[in-house]
């Protein structure tokens, strides 16, 4: 699996440039993505998400066209997006949240969407807590419902977004871990202001953003 950036560039209102001519290879597994606030980052997961448009550039999956001129090849479902501030989560079990979010992204048959349910409460890590209602998580067990919600259609990229700045050390190593076992079976692209030890060592490539260009860029061997 690799993703291919070519000169993507993103202007905002004509005049606010976030990306300019970024062009970078992404392999498999976590691939981190670090740069100061303002750097452009968001806007390159946004756009690798489908929810913002390129104003030039493409980006290719395996060879497909994920965003470009004409439009996605590889579908909306290839892509699940863990937003920097996932907002308010109702008054739900994961599993009932999760249930909605399946019926809102398209996942229809009831025994598909049920078995998706169950493997992504397993694969991050909260099966222990699926009976209890959300409002009584906190920070980390929020974020790992919004990657069990990113990734109900089973998309081949996950991309999370920073992480908020109130969460520990151990909150952070927790989600780089996770990070990491879901590497495994898909790519994963994270994005963080800090560079920590926890996310670096769980990377197998890296970039570094800077007023909206690519100031550095490293693969497995030259990692720092
Ligand atoms: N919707 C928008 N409209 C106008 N300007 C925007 C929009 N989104 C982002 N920008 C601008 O684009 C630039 C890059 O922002 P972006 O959020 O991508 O950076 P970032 O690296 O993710 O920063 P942070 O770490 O603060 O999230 C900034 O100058 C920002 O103000």
């Amino acid at each position: 699996m690799t993703i291919e950036i070519r000169g993507l560039t993103k202007v905002f209102q004509g005049r606010v440039r976030a990306l300019a001519e970024v062009t970078l290879s992404v392999p498999g597994g976590v691939f981190g993505l670090f740069g100061a606030a303002g750097a452009g980052k968001s806007t390159l997961l946004r756009i690798l998400a489908g929810l913002v448009h390129p104003t030039s550039g493409k980006v290719e999956l395996d060879g497909r066209e994920l965003v470009g001129p004409v439009g996605r090849d590889v579908g909306l479902q290839t892509v699940g997006y863990v937003p920097q501030a996932p907002g308010r989560y109702p008054d739900l079990t994961v599993p009932e949240y999760l249930n909605y979010v399946g019926l809102s992204r398209g996942l229809h048959d009831r025994a598909l969407r049920r078995r998706r349910i169950s493997e992504v409460v397993e694969l991050v890590g909260l099966a222990e807590v699926a009976h209890r209602n959300m409002a009584e998580f906190g920070g980390e067990l929020l974020r790992r419902v919004a990657v069990a919600a990113a990734l109900i259609t089973d998309p081949r990229l996950l991309v999370i977004d920073e992480l908020p700045a109130r969460f520990t050390p151990d909150e952070r190593a927790s989600l780089w871990e996770l990070a990491a076992a879901l590497g495994e079976e898909r790519m994963v692209m994270v994005s963080s202001r800090r560079m920590d030890d926890g996310l670096l060592r769980v990377c197998g490539g890296m970039a570094v953003l800077a007023d909206g260009r690519v100031a550095y860029h490293a693969d497995g061997d030259r990692l720092p």
